[in-house]
């Protein structure tokens, strides 16, 4: 049985939902629709059609002749229905925790797909208002998280109901919670803040000079709106402390359990559907405020939104989790590569991934003929999700029957966090900061090109392996695998040569006298395991993605 549930939404087209979409990266140009037809019609064409649970995705001919169709879907969400989306996504993830099982939902798919829309609602949709109007049920227009929350909040068994959310950037962890203070991964018990560590700055500038429109959406504007509503809770908060004469904070206290702060995130508890709208318009704000001032933020920027409810059952208190997570894709993944393998997010995700969690992944595209490609991808990763089976992952470096590249995967997770505590290289006194920081980049992109080099390594195999079992010959087919073959034999090629060369970049900055200074010796071991690991790796080239349920999906 799959351990992983893939849905699909897709959004409709953006002439159909009022949108108008913009290139990225800028915030002038409109996006120019490839066509997917030969003639002279100028209205947008819709790219995304299904029939049963069949999704087929129909790229532009200037790009490909082809569509593709993936049949793994269990379901397909259409239009803007949002207890229809909850009732197939949020509704079978409850009654899953009601069995005292961890919950994973997933939105997965490229900047403006959706995710957003699928977990919290449209923008603006989670206020006081909409629970006054929609009272006593949830307001139509909320998303998945919200109202999973809010009929947490009516079920008599759950006790107690906090929310925390974070975000990863960078692959650094920022609470959304707290004014996107930098957060440091840390132990289940020995969470900490990270001392020192900036965070990201946005505008400079005083929000609302008077000159922006209302209901403008600008991150200075976000910021302000963000600011005021904090200082309106700050308000409430002294007149009730002054009514019932103790303190009010809303933020919880640290709670006991180890497993309730695994990063030191802050924890707010909530105990009505208004606590549940200011939470998550917190978050929403504190995010959207972020995406128009950092200009890679869309590509690279994860949310992870934790709902924990603590139960009284018979054998006492029972804490669990439902995980809500946003997952960017990276811009069509040829056009830039996220090592997702080792990064924080799938570290994060991984204690998720294990262990009986039941995890759904909404897949979200976008129909238009300018998302076909992305759409493609996107629906590419699903079907790796959908292939997972549960597989345990206890296995330890070295064991014969472990899988050298999860392994590889754990190591790499390992190293980053010995480096985060300063047990990596240091550099001599006098050298300076402008050659450090060339040699970490160095370093940086090193260890991506050789990422990539196992990557495309992998899909070659595949690759090699589906045109062998194609047999070759003319077929339109074979053909088309028979070039992709050529084409990951470059990539790979094109891979090797940059890793020669950054190998000796870094090697010859190393050998300056007095420039690093030799890690400690944990970290030197990790090292050793890590080189050993990828040369298993490279050796089968590039290991098996079947049956992980953890690094190999993201
Ligand atoms: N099913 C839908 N029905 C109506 N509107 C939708 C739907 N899905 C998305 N939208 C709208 O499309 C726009 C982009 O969606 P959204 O912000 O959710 O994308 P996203 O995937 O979260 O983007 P990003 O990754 O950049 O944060 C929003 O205005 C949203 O309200």
């Amino acid at each position: 049985m799959p351990a992983i549930t893939v849905v699909a939404r897709i959004r409709p087209m953006a002439d159909q939902i009022g949108l108008t979409e913009r290139l990225r990266g800028t915030d002038t140009e409109t996006l120019k629709l490839p066509s997917l037809s030969s003639g002279p019609s100028s209205a947008p064409a819709s790219s995304v059609s299904v029939s049963a649970n069949t999704l087929t995705v129909r790229t532009p001919a200037s790009t490909s002749s082809a569509s593709s169709s993936f049949s793994y879907l269990s379901s397909t969400i259409q239009g803007s229905d949002q207890d229809a989306t909850y009732n197939t996504l949020g509704a079978p993830i409850l009654s899953h925790l009601a069995n005292n099982k961890n919950s994973t939902v997933l939105a997965y798919g490229q900047t403006g797909s959706g995710k957003t829309h699928t977990m919290f609602g449209p923008e603006g949709a989670l206020t006081n208002d909409a629970v006054k109007v929609a009272h006593p049920n949830v307001p139509q227009s909320w998303g998945i998280f919200p109202r999973a929350a809010f009929f947490l909040l009516s079920d008599p068994a759950v006790s107690s109901l906090s929310i925390s959310a974070i975000e990863v950037f960078q692959e650094k962890t920022y609470d959304l919670l707290n004014s996107r203070r930098p957060l440091q991964m840390g132990t289940e018990t020995a969470a900490v803040y990270a001392p020192n560590e900036r965070v990201a700055s946005l505008h400079g500038a005083e929000a609302s000079n008077g000159t922006h429109p209302p209901g403008c959406r600008c991150g200075v504007c976000w910021q302000a709106k963000k600011k005021a509503q904090e200082e309106r809770m700050a308000r409430r908060d002294s007149a009730q402390a002054a009514q019932t004469k103790r303190a009010p904070s809303k933020r919880a206290a640290a709670p006991t359990e180890d497993n309730f702060r695994l990063i030191g995130e802050t924890v707010e508890v909530v105990g009505t559907p208004q606590d549940i709208a200011r939470v998550a318009s917190t978050v929403e704000a504190t995010r959207i405020a972020l995406s128009h001032n950092l200009n890679d933020r869309s590509s690279r920027s994860h949310a992870m939104i934790t709902l924990h409810l603590a139960k009284h059952d018979a054998s006492g208190r029972e804490l669990k989790q439902l995980l809500l997570g946003m997952v960017i894709q990276g811009l069509a993944m040829k056009k830039q590569h996220i090592p997702y393998r080792d990064s924080k997010l799938t570290k994060l995700l991984r204690g998720q991934l294990e262990g009986g969690a039941k995890i759904t992944i909404c897949v979200c595209v976008a129909d238009g003929a300018e998302h076909a490609e992305e759409s493609v991808c996107t629906m590419r990763f699903g079907s790796r999700c959908a292939a997972v089976s549960n597989v345990a992952h206890e296995q330890s470096y070295g064991e014969g029957g472990g899988d050298p590249e999860e392994a590889l995967n754990r190591c790499r997770a390992e190293l980053a966090e010995l480096e985060e505590k300063g047990f990596g290289e240091t550099f001599g006194q006098g050298f300076p900061e402008s050659e450090v920081n060339g040699y970490k980049r160095n370093v940086a992109t090193l260890s991506e090109s050789k990422e990539r080099q196992l990557t495309f390594q992998r899909d070659l195999m595949e690759a090699k392996a589906r045109a062998k079992r194609m047999g070759g010959g003319e077929s339109r087919g074979s053909k088309k695998i028979a070039s992709k073959v050529g084409e990951l034999a470059a990539k790979v090629a094109e891979c090797k040569r940059d890793v020669e060369n950054y190998e000796g970049l870094v090697m010859r900055q190393r050998s300056i006298k007095g420039f690093v200074r030799a890690p400690n010796k944990l970290y030197a071991k990790k090292l050793g395991e890590l080189k050993e690991l990828e040369q298993r790796v490279t050796r089968r080239g590039g290991g098996g993605v079947k049956g992980s349920a953890s690094a190999p999906l993201l």
